[in-house]
């Protein structure tokens, strides 16, 4: 009785309280906004991973600035309508759907020959693209999916794209990781996961190796005029859960503390068009600032 008095009570007193906050935490989870009114008339993007999640509101927003947008997707089908979607919203008919699988080479080559014949400009590449907790698996070419994927295909189509930025300067490349990688380790006894293979330290060692990636080019890219930046987007509800029912299932139930995928696209917006990052390079950002702690020295396993 006493129980049932006190707890009506306490309903009373910060029921409407707990009401008028709501708004202020659902503020407080989706994180900084880019706040940059830079316009892309005339630059060239291209965007990794476009058709759904961070990548596409990353490349609606750059369309949205008047850059002619390329949107590098696996599925075809679903990188149209993403494209068409973007064309129809935005007014932009500068938004172009190209294949690239980065879980193949050969695909890659393909890819980045073809782009190199139509496109003689590159300011801007986004390297987001990912999967996250995939079951083991190899990329065409026998790398493990994480690595292959998010890591290495990554790398091959900057490398392949780097005189195209350096003639384009000033040019920036981005590249999506995570925090995660602070729980991960490069296992250069076992790249591939053959002798071990967690999916969830496999998709961490990928998150280091963006990071690693990151400072070293852009110690080797210094005077060129290109920059190369990390970031962490936030937790994001997107499709990067759906090799695993158990974790979709807990982002769902928590949704309203994750960031949306428009909220979660924020820090690449910074790191892509930022005025004051024009020179700014090798650095790590999480919402939409520079995070110090993330560029210490990172820890390998030998
Ligand atoms: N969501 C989050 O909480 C966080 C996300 N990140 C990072 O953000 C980035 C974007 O993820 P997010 O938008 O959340 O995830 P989504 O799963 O929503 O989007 C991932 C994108 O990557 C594409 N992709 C996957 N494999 C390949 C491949 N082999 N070749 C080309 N494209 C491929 C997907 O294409 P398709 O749809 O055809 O599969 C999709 O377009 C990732 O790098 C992720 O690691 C980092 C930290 C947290
Ligand atoms: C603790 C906790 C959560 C937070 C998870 C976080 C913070 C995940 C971060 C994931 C990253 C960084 C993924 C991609 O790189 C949930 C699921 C919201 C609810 C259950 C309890």
């Amino acid at each position: 009785m006493i129980l049932l008095f006190l707890g009506t009570l306490l309903g009373i007193i910060f029921g409407p309280a707990l009401f008028i906050l709501v708004p202020y935490i659902r503020n407080y989870f989706a994180g900084a906004v880019c706040k940059s009114k830079a316009k892309l008339n005339g630059k060239v993007v291209l965007i990794t991973g476009a058709n759904t999640g961070i990548g596409k509101e990353t490349a609606r927003d750059l369309a949205k600035r008047g850059a002619r947008v390329i949107l590098a997707c696996r599925d075809t089908a679903k990188g149209e309508v993403a494209a068409c979607e973007i064309r129809a919203e935005t007014g932009n008919q500068q938004v172009i759907m190209k294949k690239l699988d980065l879980a193949d080479t050969k695909s890659i080559r393909q890819f980045a020959e073809n782009f190199l014949a139509e496109e003689k400009e590159l300011h801007i590449l986004i390297n987001n693209a990912g999967v996250m907790l995939y079951p083991y698996a190899k990329t065409a070419d026998g790398f493990e999916m994480h690595l292959g994927v998010n890591h290495l295909g990554h790398f091959l189509l900057t490398f392949l794209l780097l005189e195209r930025l350096k003639q384009s300067a000033p040019a920036r490349i981005v590249n999506v990781s995570s925090l995660a990688h602070l729980m991960g380790r490069i296992c250069f006894h076992d790249l591939q996961g053959e002798k071990f293979y967690q999916r969830g330290l496999a998709y961490c060692q990928s998150k280091v190796a963006n990071v690693h990636f990151t400072q070293e080019l852009a110690r080797r890219l210094q005077g060129t005029g290109v920059t190369v930046n990390a970031l962490h987007p936030g937790t994001v509800q997107s499709e990067l859960t759906r090799y695993s029912s158990v974790v979709s299932l807990l982002w769902k139930m928590f949704s309203f503390f994750l960031k949306t995928p428009q909220e979660g696209a924020q820090t690449s917006i910074y790191c892509a068009v930022a005025e004051e990052l024009e020179s700014v390079t090798g650095q790590y950002f999480r919402g939409c600032s520079e995070l110090s702690f993330a560029s210490s020295p990172l820890q390998f396993q030998h």
